[in-house]
């Protein structure tokens, strides 16, 4: 089965997007993860779906699965990505679409500029995946990583983010630690890890060692977890600009409940046609236990 695919990136987190709403595409978890592999595949951080909602008022769903082939709820910089596919594969004309996601339907709007910003929804404190934190959730947990105890605060964006201060994000330990904390027994569901460095009151550097991916260039979901957890600490405040390896985001969030609001460029790179059953699954699925 011969199956089109579009490249696309927001600030080099870089998404495989494939139109299941014109006709029915389902994929494997392990045809998923040859997909993504950079070596064996095309190569990506995540694979992005567009289907058919069945919702009222909805006009899209939005699946999203990390490289490990694991489907989860919250992609920010994909859902950027996800605005201009529609748009650009004349989808939709609409500048406001509404999107069923894992964690409920959000919002997203492509700007007069090119820009798209996502309504992320409010953040959550103590969310099922992070079942550690109790009712009164507090502002920073003490983790134990690799025998070195860190602080981070756990805010999920739908997702779920443990987030760290660090002097420097250069020199932060994210090979080293992001593994440990993404696998900690204290998430039985895995975490994205974030390392933030405070510039000034509007201005972070982040680095990001996402769940099922590793590290990648940029985290929409984890730039807004760090800009909600500096502003719980008291250290940011609203707007707060995110730099990031692969570019810059622009949050905005006005505490309480209110919505996180997320504003950043979407770039196609180039289209493509994939020949499933050229994907070698049975590789991918196995070099790890070959090595
Ligand atoms: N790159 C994303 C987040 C993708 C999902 C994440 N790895 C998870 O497992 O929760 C973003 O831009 O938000």
């Amino acid at each position: 089965m011969n199956i089109k695919f579009t490249k696309m990136h927001g600030i080099g987190n870089d998404f495989v997007v494939i139109d299941a709403y014109s006709s029915v595409v389902s994929l494997s978890a392990n045809q998923i993860r040859a997909i993504a592999d950079r070596h064996f595949g095309i190569g990506c951080d995540q694979l992005l779906l567009v289907e058919k909602s069945t919702l009222p008022n909805v006009d899209f769903r939005y699946r999203i699965f990390n490289a490990d082939g694991s489907e989860v709820e919250q992609c920010g910089n994909g859902a950027r990505c996800f605005v201009r596919f529609v748009h650009d594969k004349h989808l939709t004309e609409k500048n406001e679409i509404r999107v069923e996601t894992m964690r409920g339907i959000i919002t997203l709007t492509l700007e007069n500029n090119g820009q798209v910003t996502v309504n992320m929804g409010p953040p959550r404190f103590n969310p099922d995946q992070i079942p550690f934190i109790a009712d009164a959730p507090a502002e920073t947990y003490s983790l134990d990583v690799g025998g070195e105890e860190i602080n981070i605060s756990a805010v999920s964006m739908g997702n779920p983010h443990a987030v760290q201060i660090v002097a420097n994000t250069g020199s932060a330990p994210v090979a080293l630690q992001g593994p440990l904390i993404e696998a900690h027994p204290r998430f039985p569901e895995h975490v994205n890890a974030g390392f933030m460095q405070i510039i000034d009151d509007h201005h972070i550097r982040l680095r990001v060692f996402e769940r099922g991916s590793g590290e990648t260039l940029a985290c929409g979901s984890g730039a807004c977890a760090a800009v909600v957890a500096g502003i719980k600490l008291g250290l940011l405040n609203s707007p707060v600009n995110v730099s990031m390896r692969g570019g810059e985001l622009n949050i905005v969030w006005n505490g309480n409940n209110s919505d996180v609001m997320m504003t950043g460029p979407a770039e196609p790179v180039f289209d493509g046609e994939l020949d499933l059953s050229r994907i070698d699954t049975q590789t991918v699925a196995t070099q790890t236990a070959v090595i």
